[in-house]
């Protein structure tokens, strides 16, 4: 299958305000990321919080601009294209939130929060807009009689379901998914993740799929890739492939338990995670490695492609 995203060397540096006592200080949130993903794939970003996955999204989506890098979409150089021109394209490339009820403003119904991408694209629906939003509310297993509700009379997962008909509306062929189900009841969750793999199945979606939660991205996803600390230490071809960097295996040992109400979600990692502000020379996870050696003080481990399955360690696995 052709690429419908290519990410190059992405960065995205963020400065914050010096004042009389302290110097302005600035640091990478995303630092050189690059992958593809192909057409009908589904590719999950995983990683502790703070690690750059939401950043990554936004720069994908060109919601905020990067600092340094390039991001193709179907072909498009996203970086190229005028205010404008991004958001004709934007139809076609949309964003589920964590927080559906962030996403939806409590003051409209059901069918006018589904209606307003039209409205905010100017774009006619080819069917009249009521049977449009039945249409819309139905493909994402809501009964169409909900279409006169308001968002305080429905339950969060049938507002998530709100959120995904929203951004289905325009017919996208991306969807990045933002810790979709991270705010929900763990049976709600499964339902949701059920119904995100219906659709891509029935409407040949691509994904991008963010969480926190590797076992369940290993469940979801075709391909995984690894942040720490703004930088992808790891990018996992398929979800079968055993971890090669000691991150990854961390991740993977943490997260055995089947209950995610017992589970931890992320990492009973030794160690302090350094500031983003004032990152170690080499690589940045050398002090709660234990394969760390003098190397890894002081050179930066490069994402090595050579098998497919990339890694950036000096000691990998
Ligand atoms: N607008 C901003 N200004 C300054 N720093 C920011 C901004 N947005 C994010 N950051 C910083 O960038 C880093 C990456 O944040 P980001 O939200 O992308 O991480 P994340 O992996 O999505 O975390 P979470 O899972 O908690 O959402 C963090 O250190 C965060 O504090």
């Amino acid at each position: 299958m052709p690429n419908l995203l290519e990410v190059r060397d992405l960065s995205k540096r963020f400065t914050s305000a010096g004042s009389a006592f302290r110097k302005a200080r600035s640091m990478h949130a995303v630092n050189g990321v690059s992958f593809d993903l192909a057409k009908g794939r589904v590719i999950g970003v995983v990683g502790e919080s703070g690690c750059g996955k939401s950043t990554l999204a936004r720069l994908i989506l060109r919601l905020i601009e990067p600092s340094g890098g390039a991001v193709h979409f179907d072909g498009d150089d996203l970086l190229a294209k005028s205010p404008a021109q991004m958001r004709r394209l934007r139809a076609r490339m949309q964003m589920v939130f964590q927080d559906p009820y962030s996403a939806i403003d409590p003051r409209y119904t059901l069918a006018r929060a589904v209606a307003e991408p039209f409205e905010v694209q100017g774009v006619t629906p080819e069917k009249p807009m009521t049977d449009e939003v039945a249409g819309l509310l139905e493909m994402v297993g809501l009964n169409p009689g909900l279409a006169t509700s308001y968002p305080h009379q429905i339950s969060g997962g049938q507002k998530q379901r709100v959120g995904i008909a929203r951004a289905l509306a325009l017919r996208p062929s991306l969807l990045v998914l933002d810790e979709p189900t991270a705010s929900l009841d763990v049976s709600v969750q499964a339902q949701i993740i059920g119904l995100l793999e219906d659709l891509r199945s029935d409407l040949g979606l691509t994904y991008l799929f963010i969480s926190h939660d590797l076992s369940l991205v290993k469940y979801f996803c075709d391909e995984i890739l690894v942040m720490y600390l703004g930088r992808v230490v790891e990018a996992l071809p398929d979800t079968a492939a055993p971890a090669r960097h000691p991150y990854t295996r961390t991740l993977m040992e943490s997260t055995f338990e089947p209950d995610p109400k017992k589970r931890r979600l992320i990492a009973p990692l030794e160690g302090e995670v350094p500031s983003p502000f004032d990152l170690p020379p080499g690589c940045a996870f050398v002090d709660r490695c234990p394969n760390a050696s003098a190397l890894c003080r002081s050179e930066t481990p490069a994402l090595s492609t050579e098998t497919g399955h990339a890694v950036a360690c000096h000691h990998p696995i």
